[in-house]
């Protein structure tokens, strides 16, 4: 029978302490439910003895139903030289209507003389009294040593009574904090140790991540008796971040073989993940392990050429089992193999040995010698192979176009753009005036385009993204267009290179419209009878 360990997740209040957070009450209703969703068993909601918004979070939470998460409420031991029957933070975490109680309090004498500035035995008192106080109040009560391994390191014996007195309280957890992560896994497993012989509560751990060790040391902590983690998503929190729940929960299942989530749970870490992400508009990394969209990603051409005999060649673990996929990148550092997976995706009639093949690999690493990268950009990518190995039909070709863009005293500047395209035989002449050169473009175009393919209304540019190649290299004065597309159902990214940034954004942007109208066959083309009766005919 497998040991089981609790995820204690402060995503929506350690993890808000991070640069750049900050999230508003509907914000953390949404997280909280795919908190829950995920299967973790706490979910720490805030402080609220701090803001008018965190009440407000555990108002609504009260009403809410949650299937595997208890939610809690955090906050500090009471004020020193006070009582905890009057103290306003106590107070506020029974009012919270949490069913449980995660208080702070110190460990390290140094802290205390320092930051709290009072005695030794005050600061046991301000422990006993606060966790008392809670426990009569019916709540389950954590109690997380701030600071503890410092303060262990420090003076061993203080900082054990420390957590003896949160104990004699009747704390139901208590959670070691390394609180400035400074802490090496070796001392965290020592100390973990001797600390699970000296208390009969179950213990906790809480790794911040200053040394980039807050997954090694909750590992390492619960491999020496904690049966509870404490951590954020995709490793958000104060400084340099809490512990990652986003590796440490597959962690401790896959590798660890704990029982911690369901198999069924664990296969929405990814799309969770992503999810807050998403909220807290933080940029997830694509190197993120487990969960980044680069995690399972495969680009050399020999990492490729194993993983298709067998993908545990190249891949720690099975991509599904935490929601993730496998995906294999094209560039210049790739081989057959590679170009021959992204076929196999796209159902071409793909032969290693084909001349076609050949050439086509050639293109790609001539084409990133010159400024492409078709990692960013799959829609290209696929328009390339299937004009290599299919051959598209052509939907429109460029005759001409003009930009005109003007700015006069104390006026907007104004872009227009003149396209001359030929559709379906015939010439299209259309101007049109954009917020900029390149809107304009997109709009003379799609004026041209509209006629036969009425729902490319329904398709809009969600990105666009300009880098300046390198000016020592191959590709001096050259930019890169990058595009994002989408027809909200989906989205897709194009690519233009040119040393014109008009000409590499008109490349990305006839990609878009190309892969919308052909590749995927996103919209049906209308005849002239359809055209007139939708009244879709410039007369
Ligand atoms: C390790 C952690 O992450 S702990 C959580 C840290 N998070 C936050 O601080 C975010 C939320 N904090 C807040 O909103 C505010 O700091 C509040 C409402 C809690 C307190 O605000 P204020 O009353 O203005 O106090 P302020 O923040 O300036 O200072 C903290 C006070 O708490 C006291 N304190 C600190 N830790 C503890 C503790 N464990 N037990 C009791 N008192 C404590 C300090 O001594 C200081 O009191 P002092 O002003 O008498 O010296
Ligand atoms: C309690 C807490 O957040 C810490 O010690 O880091």
């Amino acid at each position: 029978m497998p040991t089981s360990v609790k995820i204690f997740d402060t995503t929506l209040r350690d993890g808000t302490q991070g640069e750049g957070i900050s999230l508003s009450v509907e914000d953390k209703i949404k997280i909280a439910r795919k908190l829950d969703e995920l299967g973790v068993h706490y979910i720490e909601g805030g402080w609220p003895g701090s803001n008018s918004k965190d009440i407000e979070f555990f108002e609504r939470a009260r009403s809410m139903t949650f299937k595997n998460a208890k939610i809690t409420a955090f906050g500090s031991t009471r004020r020193k030289d006070s009582l905890a029957s009057d103290d306003i933070n106590l107070n506020r975490l029974v009012e919270s209507g949490a069913s449980v109680a995660t208080i702070f309090g110190k460990s390290w004498d140094f802290h205390v003389t320092t930051a709290i500035q009072t005695t030794l035995e005050e600061n046991l008192n301000m422990i006993y009294d606060s966790v008392l106080f809670l426990k009569k109040s019916g709540m389950e009560v954590i109690y997380d040593a701030e600071h503890f391994f410092d303060g262990y390191k420090n003076n061993p014996e203080y900082a054990l009574q420390t957590i003896r007195k949160a104990q004699d309280a009747g704390a139901d957890w208590i959670v070691l904090c390394d609180t400035n992560g400074g802490s090496l896994p070796g001392e965290v497993s020592e100390i973990v140790s001797i600390v699970t012989k000296s208390v009969t509560t179950p213990v906790g751990i809480h790794a911040h991540n200053d040394c980039e060790l807050g997954v090694a040391n909750s590992l390492a902590a619960v491999q020496a008796g904690a049966r509870q983690v404490q951590g954020t998503i995709n490793g958000y929190g104060e400084r340099c971040g809490n512990a990652n729940l986003s590796s440490i929960i597959p962690n401790l299942q896959l590798k660890l073989h704990y029982e911690v989530i369901s198999v069924e749970e664990l296969q929405t870490l990814t799309s969770v993940s992503r999810y807050i992400s998403e909220i807290a508009n933080m940029h997830m990394p694509v190197n993120q392990p487990y969960v980044g969209n680069a995690a399972f990603a495969h680009k050399g051409g020999i990492h490729v050429s194993a993983i298709l005999k067998d993908a545990s060649t190249y891949e720690h673990t099975k991509p599904e089992l935490v929601g993730n996929k496998q995906r294999v990148l094209v560039s210049e550092l790739a081989g057959q193999s590679n170009v021959l997976v992204k076929a196999q995706e796209l159902n071409l009639d793909f032969n290693k040995e084909h001349q076609k093949t050949k050439e086509i690999i050639e293109k790609i690493k001539e084409m990133e010698h010159q400024g492409y990268q078709f990692e960013g950009a799959d829609a290209t990518l696929e328009l390339l192979l299937r004009e290599a190995f299919e051959g598209l039909e052509e939907i429109f070709t460029l005759e001409s176009f003009k930009m005109l863009v003007e700015k006069s005293a104390n006026q907007a500047v104004v872009s227009e753009a003149i396209v001359k395209v030929k559709v379906h035989g015939e010439t299209i002449y259309t101007a049109a005036e954009g917020n900029g050169p390149v809107n304009a473009l997109d709009n003379a175009l799609r004026k041209a385009l509209i006629q036969y393919y009425p729902d490319i209304k329904n398709i809009h540019l969600s990105d666009y993204k300009v880098r300046v190649l390198d000016e020592k290299g191959a590709t001096a004065g050259k930019v890169r267009v990058l595009m994002e597309t989408t027809d909200f159902k989906s989205t897709w990214n194009t690519l233009g290179v040119s040393s014109n940034i008009i000409e590499a954004s008109w490349y990305a942007l006839v990609d878009s419209l190309r892969y919308a109208l052909i590749s995927r066959q996103r919209v049906e083309p209308v005849n002239k009878d359809q055209q007139e009766r939708l009244g879709l005919v410039n007369h």
